[in-house]
């Protein structure tokens, strides 16, 4: 199969309660329309080894390094079982989270280590990178409100204080200037009308 062929990946990015999982359904609503074969996916999980590490990811308390070797390690078999299969086929793959995620989260949240960030990003997908990523940004304290409105449990991320949350954020964005072809940062604090029309536009490009 030649490039021209081969599906594209596009990954949904951005801090709990930014509003991603709301417009994803969407998202790949407008690719199926379009006739593409699309594969919905998330991170961590997607397989049902990378779920059951999901668990314990969200709820229990860990070294910095084993959440991001955990994280890395459910990605390999995300990639091995699913994502990469699909791409070669042609489907295209649409994903809540990726690596920039282990990037904000465990690297600008936590305090992991470039390096040994990027050692392993380059050891599990050195070869892969989402064609796009879609960063839904929006001030923390906006995201926290959505989060309550929910009355719902919190799990170990949405636990943390706002300084956190806010490390997070300035990470995502700090990728997102490094990698400018790859990274469309999305106005998340508007109506989700609003942001729709802002995708419809993303996604009419990269489908041209
Ligand atoms: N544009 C928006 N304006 C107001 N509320 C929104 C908007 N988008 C989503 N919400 C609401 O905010 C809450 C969080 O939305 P959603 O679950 O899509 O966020 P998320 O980015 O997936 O968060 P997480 O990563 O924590 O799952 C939901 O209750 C949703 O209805
Ligand atoms: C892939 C990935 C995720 N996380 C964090 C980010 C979120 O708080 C949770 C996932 O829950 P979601 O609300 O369903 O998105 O996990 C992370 O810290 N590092 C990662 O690599």
């Amino acid at each position: 199969m030649n490039a021209s062929q081969r599906g594209r990946f596009i990954t949904f990015e951005g801090i709990d309660g930014a509003g991603k999982s709301s417009q994803i359904e969407y998202v790949v609503g407008l690719l199926r329309a379009r006739g593409l074969h699309v594969v919905a996916t998330r991170e961590p999980g997607g397989t049902p080894l990378g779920e059951k590490l999901r668990e314990l990811l969200l709820h229990e308390p860990m070294h910095l390094e084993t959440e991001a070797l955990l994280m890395f390690a459910a990605r390999r078999e995300h990639l091995a079982q699913l994502i990469e299969p699909a791409l070669a086929r042609g489907d295209w793959v649409v994903c809540d989270r990726f690596s920039d995620a282990t990037w904000a989260y465990q690297g600008g949240g936590r305090g992991l280590d470039r390096d040994k960030f990027a050692q392993l990003e380059q050891w599990v997908h050195g070869h892969l990178q989402p064609d796009l990523t879609l960063l839904f940004d929006l001030p923390h304290s906006v995201a926290q409100g959505r989060i309550a409105a929910q009355a719902r449990g919190l799990d170990r991320f949405e636990q943390e204080r706002a300084d956190f949350h806010e490390r997070v954020r300035d990470a995502y964005l700090e990728r997102a200037v490094a990698a400018p072809q790859r990274m469309h940062v999305v106005d998340a604090n508007q109506t989700p009308a609003d942001i729709r029309k802002e995708l419809e536009q993303t996604i009419a490009n990269i489908c041209s």
